[in-house]
């Protein structure tokens, strides 16, 4: 531990423990390095030693973080007068899963890496070729999903990924819930919802995002009628209930999280240029090194930082041979201000350019953030890390944009049939991810509360999906499955609500930096918010980057008013971007006059199979007559 009595003479406390911060800041910025370069490893190339030396670190790290607290909260802190040292000491005085006991502590870590182990490394048999069983999440049953147009196919991988997913979990699960609340209370909170939910920094935090979403509801309820109605035209009345939730697995994505990849079979005006440009991608022969080196540009072109030479080399942007992996991309900060790096199984498509954007958009605000104090290097909260590289990519997307790159062809045309075309992509990205990502945190927060115990878990999912998002799963579910464990963030404890928070305030700071870049005036008709593309706008590069150097250091709101004048998250830019959407959304499903909403499907909440086969055979009561 470090003694802060080596200081021979103090002259005045503040002073004294400005000295013992700057202690801490190099102590654990260093073995903030060592314990990211060990779970680096052990990522990057899952082994039993990898493992092994894994845990070792972050066990030894646990012990150091332990002792070291016993000393931080002798300190008055919150008699000081600087709010600086005061905040830094705030967050020093969190000892977070370090406050269990050491054999708790590596149980938990335990617990997490096999269930990373078990999603990361699950194979599933191919629909046409039961002797072929091989295939992994990335990039086979991904590029299933997004692609088949076979319900048949569709469910059978839908079915299968979860049954070698979050079937294979579900006690892991159940004693990562147990440990995690023990270590939140130890922290003195009520549970581990509690726990996650402070780095939010306000007390009525579920509270604003609730009427965050009633704010959006409409626009996704509007969305969700039109793609259900040409989905059931493209399926028939067997596969989609017009009336009723949609099946999960004809959405295009494993999660039915985004819904883009079903772009192309409803499209509202076909025939027109399109602006999904993966074709166009293969077609320029783009690899995964051009797509982030075209991501890196548009930063630079806003005068934000350049990659450094080292995240060419140590990042990994291709699927390796020869070993397993945790394929899901993800951005890493080694904390040393010096090695940052990207692992992502990247495939060549629109998707994945995006993706691309996003992981770059972590480390560009590592970069800006780079000399702040090692406690400060975080986000402003978890939602502004999210938001940084959609920010980017909202303007990346943009027909205009994509011209200028070279990846669409001809002249910018002012076709309004195209620009519905090209909101509903949008649409299909950004406001169908809203519900689910609220539905990831609304289950695990009731799970950590103990709402929905383990005898529920499934069909509590299942009812959270079906009245947020109108879906439901092709086939009935029931306890002996574990569907939220087939999502990475659930199995890996990462914390959801940051994505649904960065999906509106992303469109805020879109918004600003529109207008600082000349590039949007709401007055303007001419100029209208989707169209924006901040392209070499150094404007707007240097007023993102005031905020994003600030890192932590001060409460959001100080960081949000910095670069959009406001200090609470507001769905206006959102809703203001997808005004000409909703409006013809809302003339569209008029014209069929088409049921808005969906009837809640009774989905069986039971047991066992054997006890969901008797129930299906039962003869069904007839409706009692009114
Ligand atoms: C593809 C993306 N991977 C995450 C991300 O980049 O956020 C990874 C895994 C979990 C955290 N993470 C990180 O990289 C962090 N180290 C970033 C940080 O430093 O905070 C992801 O999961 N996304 C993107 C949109 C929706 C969501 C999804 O795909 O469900
Ligand atoms: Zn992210």
């Amino acid at each position: 531990a470090l003694d802060p009595e080596q200081e021979v003479r103090v002259v005045d406390p503040e002073q004294e423990a400005r000295q013992y911060l700057e202690l801490l800041d190099k102590e654990y910025g260093r073995r903030a390095n060592v314990e990211t370069l060990a779970e680096w490893g052990y990522a990057s190339n899952i082994t039993d030693e990898t493992l092994q030396y894994k845990l070792n670190v972050s066990a030894e790290h646990a012990k150091f973080q332990k002792q070291q607290w016993l000393e931080t909260i002798k300190y008055p802190w919150h008699t000081y007068k600087d709010p600086d040292i005061r905040r830094q000491f705030q967050k020093y005085s969190v000892l977070g899963t370090a406050a269990l006991s050491e054999e708790k502590f590596d149980k938990l870590e335990k617990l997490v890496s096999e269930m990373e182990s078990i999603y990361s490394t699950a194979k599933v048999c191919d629909y046409n070729d039961a002797t072929k069983c091989d295939l992994s999440l990335e990039p086979e049953l991904t590029e299933r999903l997004a692609e088949s147009r076979d319900p048949k196919e569709l469910s059978h991988i839908w079915v299968e990924w979860r049954h070698a997913s979050g079937e294979k979990v579900r006690s892991q699960f159940e004693h990562y819930v147990a440990l995690s609340n023990e270590a939140a209370v130890l922290n003195n909170f009520t549970d581990a919802s509690a726990y996650w939910l402070k780095d939010y920094e306000a007390e009525d935090f579920q509270d604003q995002v609730k009427a965050l979403w009633d704010q959006v509801k409409p626009l996704y309820q509007q969305l969700h009628a039109y793609v259900r109605r040409r989905l059931n035209e493209k399926y028939g009345d067997d596969v989609v209930n017009r009336r009723g939730p949609i099946p999960a697995h004809l959405l295009g994505n494993m999660w039915a999280q985004t819904w883009n990849n079903i772009f192309d079979i409803s499209v509202p005006f076909p025939g027109k240029q399109n602006i999904d440009v993966t074709e166009e991608m293969v077609k320029q022969g783009y690899t995964p090194l051009r797509m982030f080196k075209l991501s890196e540009e548009f930063f630079v072109s806003l005068n934000l930082s350049a990659m450094p030479e080292t995240f060419w080399k140590n990042s990994i942007l291709e699927k390796p041979e020869g070993r397993e992996l945790i394929c899901h991309a993800s951005a890493w900060d080694f904390y040393d201000s010096k090695d940052f790096r990207i692992k992502q199984c990247t495939a060549v498509n629109m998707e994945d350019l995006f993706t691309a954007h996003h992981e770059m958009g972590h480390i560009q605000y590592f970069l800006q953030y780079k000399d702040q104090p090692f406690i400060y290097k975080e986000g402003a909260n978890p939602g502004f890390h999210e938001a940084v590289g959609d920010v980017m990519a909202l303007s990346v997307s943009t027909p205009k944009h994509l011209r200028k790159v070279g990846l669409l062809d001809g002249a910018s045309t002012d076709d309004p049939e195209a620009t519905i075309n090209y909101l509903y992509l949008q649409g299909l990205q950004k406001i169908v991810f809203l519900p689910f990502a609220y539905v990831v945190d609304l289950w695990r927060w009731a799970v950590f509360q103990g709402e929905i115990t383990s005898d529920a878990y499934n069909c509590n999912w299942w009812k959270l999906r079906g009245q947020y998002q109108g879906i439901e799963p092709p086939v009935d579910r029931t306890e002996e499955d574990f569907d939220p464990g087939s999502k990475y963030h659930v199995i890996a404890s990462v914390p959801y609500i940051r994505y649904f928070v960065s999906f509106i305030i992303q469109f805020q700071f879109h918004r600003a930096l529109c207008i600082e870049a000349g590039e949007y005036d709401p007055q303007d008709e001419s100029k209208p918010l989707h169209e924006c593309d901040i392209y070499q706008s150094t404007k707007a590069g240097n007023l993102l980057s005031k905020m994003l150097q600030m890192g932590s250091s001060k409460p959001w709101p100080d960081a949000m008013e910095v670069v959009t004048g406001q200090r609470l998250m507001d769905a206006s830019g959102l809703l203001e971007y997808f005004r000409p959407l909703h409006k013809w959304l809302e003339q569209e499903n008029a014209k069929t006059s088409e049921y808005i909403g969906w009837d809640p499907t009774d989905k069986h909440c039971v047991q066992t199979r054997v006890e969901l086969e008797k129930l299906k055979a039962q003869p069904v009561e007839k409706e009692d007559s009114e």
